[in-house]
């Protein structure tokens, strides 16, 4: 992995990531055939049920789960990690990680996948890409997507939910303060993404509002009419 710079100590500040080599197509060959391998980005704010809904696609559609929220916690307990404060202090607050790191999670567990004895091939990423820097790198360097699903549900919906989640979860951004900042990033940095695959008829987009069957209901009838259907 690159060397990751790193978050200033005395202000906290995010450091701007550049990719090492400017991205053009002439310049990058996707390390997976979209031909041979499926990915589907699943979005929406924070606590709009991004991991909720992914259980059922995962039930039915025999998707691979990959959270990118998951592999950066795992990551940041992973013992010896180099990125361990880093992720730890960015989640704290709401802000996006360094693509290169969150890249290199995704690529690795996709191709552990790929490589396993089920040669799994298709991917529901959950909640990524967040940033306009990392969508372009993934799709350009990995594997293009074939769609996005967006859940889409007002703040104050979102915000009940992860209160509640937050007297279980653990998580250290299940309190008012971050998730006030997790939807700032939302709205400033990853909505920019959401609106560009939507500006290429790329993105599914379901109400987020209603029982958790409810709004499966509607992703499935969604999901349809763009010829994904279940598999089970
Ligand atoms: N339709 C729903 N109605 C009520 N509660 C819901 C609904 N969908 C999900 N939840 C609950 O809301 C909380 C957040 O859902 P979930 O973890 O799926 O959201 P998320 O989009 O993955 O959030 P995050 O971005 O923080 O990871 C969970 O406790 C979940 O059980
Ligand atoms: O691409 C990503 C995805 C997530 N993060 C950081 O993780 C937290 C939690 O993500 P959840 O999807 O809510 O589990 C998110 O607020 C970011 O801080 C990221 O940096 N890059
Ligand atoms: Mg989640």
């Amino acid at each position: 992995m690159p060397a990751i710079p790193q978050i200033d100590p005395t202000s906290g500040a995010a450091p701007e990531i550049q990719p090492d080599l400017p991205i053009t197509s002439a310049n990058i060959t996707p390390a997976f055939d979209p031909n041979e391998v499926t990915v589907v980005y699943i979005l929406g704010g924070p606590g709009s049920g991004k991991g909720t809904q992914s259980a059922n696609l995962v039930r039915d559609y025999g998707f691979k789960h990959l959270s990118a929220g998951d592999l950066l916690r795992e990551e940041q307990n992973r013992e010896g990690s180099q990125y361990g404060d880093l992720i730890k202090s960015y989640i704290k607050d709401g802000l996006i990680v360094p693509m290169e790191v969150t890249v290199k999670l995704l690529e690795n567990s996709m191709r552990t996948a790929l490589d396993s004895k089920d040669k799994q091939s298709r991917f529901l990423i959950d909640g990524f890409p967040r940033k306009m820097d990392q969508a372009v790198f993934f799709e350009q360097s990995v594997c293009p997507s074939k769609c996005t699903i967006f859940l889409d549900a007002p703040e104050d919906v979102m915000l009940e939910r992860l209160l509640e989640r937050g007297k279980t979860s653990g998580r250290s951004d299940d309190n008012e303060e971050s998730i006030k900042k997790r939807f700032k990033t939302f709205i400033e940095t990853s909505m920019p993404v959401v609106d560009m695959f939507r500006q290429e008829g790329k993105v599914v987009s379901v109400s987020a509002l209603g029982s958790i069957g409810e709004i499966y209901t509607k992703l499935v009838e969604e999901l349809a009419k763009r010829g994904i259907s279940p598999t089970k």
